[in-house]
């Protein structure tokens, strides 16, 4: 891979794989013990993970309005190793205390760059094959990845608040192209075919790893992936497997766990998604150095969805002045 094709801000905050899946030898430090609402200590991270997130009607998100969320940062116990702090974000000289700085129901600290996250316009663009036939302007982008039918093109819709812009399907295999949409006039999200699709033919699995990766690792404007893992069933190897891969080949990622409205135990295999998704960040510690950036979400409910619009716009503010 050409280092130089790489975004800029990726050895800033990169989360750096040491071992293929198979080799876990990460030497740990010991934990410095960070807590969220130090006056409230020590509830488990799994009380907290759904805490209700109240649905918001407008679609404005006013920096000053931003602060409204942050008084409702549930009492998290979290070490300072677990956070995701965005590049050029100094801890020693923030003036608000940093617990109070992470978004809700993820792991991400908010950072100065966070800023102009609302959608005011989305519209399609185009679909491509091949990664030399996506758009040529040079806007960042954001590309949703993850298994069929794990939720990419709902998450599309739920940012942009549009039913059907990005077409769903109960049936997985609906996405089969790259497929870019103009945000705001000034940067995309990009929907892509899933992955492990296992009624697909052998021969169309290849080809979605040969145009798909070929676009991770040649799109000098991919800002960020993000990784989308079903929290309603356990982990799968498939997952962890492109995680690993995502970090072997240095590409910034940002894990979006999808479906977290969905609760019934007998359609979980016997697992809460809160369960899940801390045995998914447990496997996911073994071959990472520093933690991931990590998000809760649902089309559903909507959760989630404003604080990865924040997440976006310092990710993107950050790439734009670098
Ligand atoms: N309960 C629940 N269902 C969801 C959520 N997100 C997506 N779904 C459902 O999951 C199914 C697949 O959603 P899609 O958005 O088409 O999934 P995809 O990842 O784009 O799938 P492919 O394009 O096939 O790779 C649809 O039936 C959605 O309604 C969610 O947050 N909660
Ligand atoms: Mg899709």
């Amino acid at each position: 891979m050409i280092v130089s094709n790489l975004p800029r801000l990726q050895s800033h905050w990169l989360p750096i794989v040491t071992s293929p899946l198979t080799q876990f030898f990460i030497s740990k430090t010991p934990k410095k013990q960070f807590f969220i609402n130090s006056t409230l200590l020590s509830k488990p991270l799994s009380t907290t993970l759904f805490t209700k997130t109240p649905e918001k009607n407008s679609s404005t998100l006013q920096e000053s309005r931003n602060q409204e969320k942050f008084v409702e940062t549930p009492q998290i116990e979290l070490s300072l190793e677990k956070l995701f702090l965005p590049p050029d974000t100094d801890v020693s000289s923030l003036t608000t205390p940093l617990s109070s700085r992470v978004l809700k129901g993820s792991n991400i600290v908010l950072s100065k760059y966070a800023s102009d996250a609302q959608v005011d316009c989305a519209e399609f663009i185009k679909s491509s094959v091949k990664t030399e036939e996506c758009p040529t302007d040079g806007l960042p982008e954001f590309a949703l990845v993850g298994r069929s039918n794990v939720g990419k093109s709902s998450l599309l819709n739920s940012l942009v608040r549009r039913k059907r812009l990005a077409l769903t399907s109960k049936k997985p295999g609906k996405t089969q192209c790259i497929n870019h949409f103009k945000i705001n006039n000034n940067w995309y999200l990009v929907d892509l075919p899933g992955y492990g699709y296992a009624a697909a033919p052998q021969e169309l699995r290849t080809d979605w790893d040969k145009f798909t990766k070929d676009y991770f690792l040649n799109r000098p404007n991919l800002v960020s992936v993000f990784l989308l893992i079903d929290a309603s069933i356990p982990a799968k190897t498939i997952d962890l497997e492109y995680a690993s891969w995502l970090g072997r080949n240095q590409i910034p990622m940002t894990l979006v766990f999808t479906k977290c409205d969905k609760r019934k135990k007998k359609k979980n295999g016997g697992r809460r998604p809160e369960e899940n998704i801390q045995n998914f960040q447990e496997l996911i510690r073994e071959f990472f150095q520093t933690a991931p950036p990590w998000i809760l979400t649902s089309s559903i409910t909507n959760q989630g969805r404003d604080e990865i619009l924040l997440h976006m716009s310092q990710l993107r503010n950050y790439w734009l002045k670098h």
